[in-house]
């Protein structure tokens, strides 16, 4: 990955040199991860929606693995259970089959080790303030005291680039600044794994770009592990470095690629072009 220019309200890009030895940094952690045990093993996992009507299945025996440091990125066509997996990962649904492990213990509900962010504008306190926004979980699961909670919900907004919008409610900030919040609401929590569901996929098209651009700056500052849904071929390729491709309806893994050759600078390259189709073949065509 190259360098990355950060475009927000306060620049958050790190210099050259420091990029580059972070991103080395991460990509070693990562490949020291792979060899290891996976972070989040899933494994065998189906999922279910069950009325006195009907059953709708989700997905069809689920098998992944994210490591510690990975960018991985669920991508699918409507429908196929990328929203109801990441759900599961976050405990808000149990698996009818196969289980999922967080540093090798089951996911039976939901934990401060696990974050989301959705894709909806809607996820802050409307009557709080951005800074008692990211403060809020920290204090509600008394993660840390207000003091501290303070200082670290200060620390993440100033990663985003939001610390002169500290003091202002929601109402008054972008969609792009609402998501802002959102990431930094849940890094503040320093979760094993940060789940995001479309998180970017309100916004126009710009601002769309400009936050997979932040995410990968934030990625290389901060350093964590990312789980990311998205239907586009585009995103996937810009923000993972490994992608899982789910088939339609019920999901199930038609096949895995490494995209770390591939990011925001690569957009519209020839390689770049050749990789999103291959990977849409791989997605749409029946012979696979
Ligand atoms: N609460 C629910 N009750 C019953 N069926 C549901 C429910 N939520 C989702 N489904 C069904 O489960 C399947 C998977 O839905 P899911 O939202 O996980 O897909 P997705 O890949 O995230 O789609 P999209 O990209 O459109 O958000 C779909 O057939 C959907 O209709």
């Amino acid at each position: 990955m190259g360098t990355r220019l950060a475009i927000s309200p306060q620049p958050i890009a790190l210099s050259d040199w420091q990029a580059e030895s972070r991103r080395q940094a991460l990509e070693d952690a990562a490949a020291e991860g792979a060899a290891a045990n996976p972070l989040l093993a899933i494994r065998g996992v189906s999922l279910e929606y069950r009325s006195p009507e009907r059953v709708v299945r989700a997905t069809h025996r689920i098998d992944i693995d994210v490591h510690q440091g990975d960018r991985f990125v669920l991508l699918g066509p409507s429908g196929c259970g990328k929203s109801t997996l990441i759900k599961s990962v976050a405990g808000f649904i149990q698996p009818t089959e196969g289980s999922i492990t967080l540093d090798g213990v089951k996911v039976q509900g939901p934990g401060p080790d696990r974050i989301v962010v959705f894709q909806e504008f809607d996820q802050l306190l409307p009557w709080k303030t951005v800074r008692q926004n990211v403060a809020f979980p920290l204090l509600a699961s008394r993660t840390l005291g207000r003091k501290e909670a303070e200082e670290r919900a200060r620390y993440y907004l100033d990663k985003v680039g939001l610390s002169p919008f500290a003091d202002v409610h929601p109402h008054q900030l972008s969609g792009g600044m609402k998501q802002r919040v959102a990431i930094a609401r849940a890094l503040a929590m320093q979760p094993r794994i940060l789940l995001m569901d479309e998180p970017f996929a309100a916004l126009d098209a710009l601002t769309r770009r400009k936050m997979q651009e932040e995410l990968l700056v934030l990625w290389e500052d901060v350093g964590f592990t990312l789980l990311f849904v998205t239907h586009s071929i585009e995103e996937a390729l810009v923000v993972g470095s490994r992608i899982a491709l789910l088939s339609p309806h019920p999901g199930r893994v038609r096949a895995e690629i490494n995209s770390h050759a591939w990011d925001i600078d690569s957009l519209g390259g020839v390689s770049f072009q050749a990789a999103a189709q291959r990977i849409h073949h791989l997605l749409f065509d029946q012979a696979h």
